[in-house]
């Protein structure tokens, strides 16, 4: 489970998270829509140790993210929106691999897990393409495939659709939708509802570093009016 216990951040003078609380239990399928700037990153950057609260608490399966952040990271792959930000190696099979090699797995389960995560982004068979020749949204995919690959127990991800063509939109989406009938969690932050909100159980929504909604996504979507957000047709 992930919980925020009343956390307030800010960038120097300037608040951005204020008193967010919410529970994320293991296997949910969760939406956190909001405008651009209303805080989603933020509050996922919270997850891993990336950022730390001024003021609360954010605990990852009842840790304390500030105390152990490499257990959060462990529990908690996450897909940040400009892909180039978390690249650590040259070609895609050995950055994919790099999270599961630091779990110290062995190399047949390492290699099973790369092939396996690049086939759910329409990679297959491109491992040893140079990351820096690959376009934008084959990039997203890279980095989608990295997280995949470390099989957390929630997959976290920034608005990553952010450059994608329909068939890898739809291939990931694909993927999302099989991890979370296995028992994966997911937290999917962005600004489109369409197509995802079918697969979420839940949906928050921000607005100004706040929980504006918290709920079942059928309620949810019947509130969205004035938060721009763009609903499914
Ligand atoms: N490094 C930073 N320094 C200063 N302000 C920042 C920084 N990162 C984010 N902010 C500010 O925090 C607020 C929330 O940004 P955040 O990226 O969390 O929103 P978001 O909902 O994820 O938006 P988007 O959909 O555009 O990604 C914005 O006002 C933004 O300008």
């Amino acid at each position: 489970m992930i919980e925020f216990r009343s956390v307030t951040y800010g960038f120097d003078d300037h608040a951005v998270l204020e008193d967010c609380s919410l529970e994320i239990e293991d296997g949910e399928f969760v939406l956190l829509a909001g405008a651009n700037g209303s805080g989603k990153t933020t509050l996922l950057r919270h997850c891993n140790g990336l950022l730390s609260p001024d003021s609360g608490e954010v605990l990852v399966d009842g840790v304390s993210v500030a105390e152990n952040p490499v257990a959060a990271r462990t529990a908690t792959g996450m897909v940040f929106q400009h892909p180039r930000d978390q690249f650590v190696a040259a070609t895609v099979a050995s950055d994919v691999a790099f999270g599961p090699e630091n779990l110290g797995l062995p190399h047949a389960e390492i290699d099973r897990r790369v092939e396996d995560s690049l086939a759910a982004v329409n990679l297959e068979g491109r491992g040893d393409e140079r990351i820096d020749t690959l376009s934008g949204g084959e990039q997203s995919r890279v980095a989608i495939a990295g997280a995949l690959a470390m099989e957390p127990t929630h997959l976290l991800l920034d608005e990553p659709f952010t450059g994608l063509d329909e068939p890898s939109r739809e291939a990931v989406i694909e993927r999302l939708e099989s991890l979370s009938s296995d028992g994966t969690g997911v937290v999917l932050a962005t600004h489109d509802l369409r197509d995802v909100s079918r697969l979420a159980d839940r949906i928050v929504v921000m607005r100004g570093g706040e929980i504006l909604e918290d709920g079942p996504s059928s309620r949810v979507l019947e509130r969205l009016d004035g938060l721009d957000v763009r609903a499914p047709s």
